[in-house]
């Protein structure tokens, strides 16, 4: 089937202003729900938070050392913060605005799995201020263990540490906790990554460059794993590329001739994980004659280090050394289309926690690509590390949070 590249976005909805009678209770757009929690990775501030950062994000997972040294540096040559606390404030406040400008009443409350703030503070603040039912906003747009059950195991995690703090009966949850569906075949999140495309185009000023979108590495077995939920991790980059790359094609006048590779590979060496190399297929390029090239951090939602390092730095200097021009597209940010598209996505969950709630029908989630939407209710087995095998860490927005 071909992808839909019809991209129009939905007019913006009404502003306050626009309103004519007084928004009754029962007609909140955003009900169920009391609070959304951003929900991010976190990141170093300064050079004394970057190991016991790396140690908590590492935590079990058999990196090996040299490889952690090595990250460390990455983290280093940026003065030991990495910009994506800075990234999610400001992402923070774009949503507040965004829902301010709708005249929708919901607290932004941001919480992260590997630093502060951490997800249980910022949780133990919403429930403070009287949230016992939130929705979660995880700022990772594809699924796999990486970007789905793994935020869903900590912020189960966080929400049996909080149990404690307020001293709840055992098993006994302070709220109830759902989740946006993951987004990358959202309008609002492949329109924003179209516009970036399409002014590094008019930065590259070859409309002839090759285009080559670049997200996250992961295990092959996580991977085959990311099957079990739909199509797998990378089919789903696949997916937003072509839509991506049909669109702006469409832009040019021309088609764009375009890829899918990986950065940011760790894990021992004997570990078979996702390929192409950025840097390995820049060169690949270059050999087939490639002279220019844009470069897409599809996978990514904000120029994180894995950005700033891994592209910025590291393939940037590749293309020079192999004498390719390259310009690196934006990621999506605080662009306006995705941040809009963020805001539809909350009110739409809202919408469904409604229509379950009530045992109605549920409503279809909006999509671009020939890929459904998500489920934003997990199921057993969904997004595991390795297929089939079952770690007995419960995890949160699942039919059941024990398999
Ligand atoms: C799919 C994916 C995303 C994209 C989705 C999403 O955006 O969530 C992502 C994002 C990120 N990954 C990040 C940082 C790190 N990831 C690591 C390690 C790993 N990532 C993995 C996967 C992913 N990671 C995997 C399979 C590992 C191996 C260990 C494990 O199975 O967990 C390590 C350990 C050292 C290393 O080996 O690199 C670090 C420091 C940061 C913060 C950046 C900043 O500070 O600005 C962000 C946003
Ligand atoms: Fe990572």
């Amino acid at each position: 089937m071909a992808p839909d590249t019809s991209l129009s976005t939905p007019a913006p909805a009404a502003g306050p202003t626009d309103r004519t009678a007084p928004v009754l209770a029962d007609e909140n757009p955003a009900a169920p729900y009391d609070a959304l929690l951003l929900f991010s990775f976190g990141g170093p501030d300064g050079p004394d938070d970057v190991l016991p950062f790396l140690r908590n994000v590492t935590a079990g997972k058999g990196i090996p050392d040299e490889r952690l040294a090595e990250v460390a540096e990455h983290y280093h040559h940026f003065g030991g913060a990495s910009p994506i606390n800075a990234q999610n404030l400001a992402l923070q406040k774009a949503l507040q605005a965004e829902l301010a400008r709708r005249g929708v009443d919901l607290p932004v409350v941001w919480g992260n799995r590997n630093w502060e703030p951490y997800t249980r503070d910022a949780l133990a603040a919403a429930h403070a201020d009287g949230a016992r039912r939130i929705v979660a906003l995880v700022t990772s747009a594809y699924a796999s263990y990486s970007g789905c059950r793994q935020y869903r195991e900590n912020l189960w995690g966080s929400l049996d540490e909080l149990a404690v703090d307020l001293g709840l009966a055992d098993g006994e949850h302070p709220l109830v906790a759902d989740k946006v569906r993951p987004y990358f075949n959202h309008p609002g999140f492949v329109q924003a990554n179209v516009d970036a495309v399409a002014e590094a185009y008019e930065k590259i000023g070859d409309p002839a460059a090759r285009l080559v979108f670049v997200t996250h590495s992961i295990p092959t077995t996580m991977e085959e794993a990311s099957a079990v939920s739909g199509a797998t991790y990378s089919a789903q980059h696949l997916d937003v590329a072509a839509t991506v790359a049909a669109a702006v094609g469409e832009r040019l006048g021309r088609p764009v001739e375009w890829d899918l590779a990986y950065c940011s590979r760790s894990g021992p060496p004997s570990q078979p994980w996702l390929e192409p190399d950025v840097n390995d297929h820049l060169e690949a390029l270059h050999a087939r004659g490639v002279r220019s090239v844009v470069l897409s951090p599809v996978g990514f939602v904000s120029d994180h280090m894995e950005v700033a390092f891994d592209l910025d730095t590291e393939a940037l200097e590749t293309a020079q050394e192999l004498g390719l021009t390259a310009v690196r597209a934006d990621s999506v940010g605080t662009r306006e289309p995705f941040v809009r598209g963020l805001v539809d996505l909350v009110l739409e969950r809202a919408a469904l926690a409604r229509a379950l709630d009530a045992g109605a029908p549920a409503p279809e989630g909006t999509t671009v690509g020939s890929l459904p939407a998500w489920r934003d209710v997990c199921r057993p087995g969904c997004c595991r590390q390795r297929a089939g095998v079952d770690s007995g860490i419960p995890a949160a927005c699942s039919t059941d949070p024990w398999s």
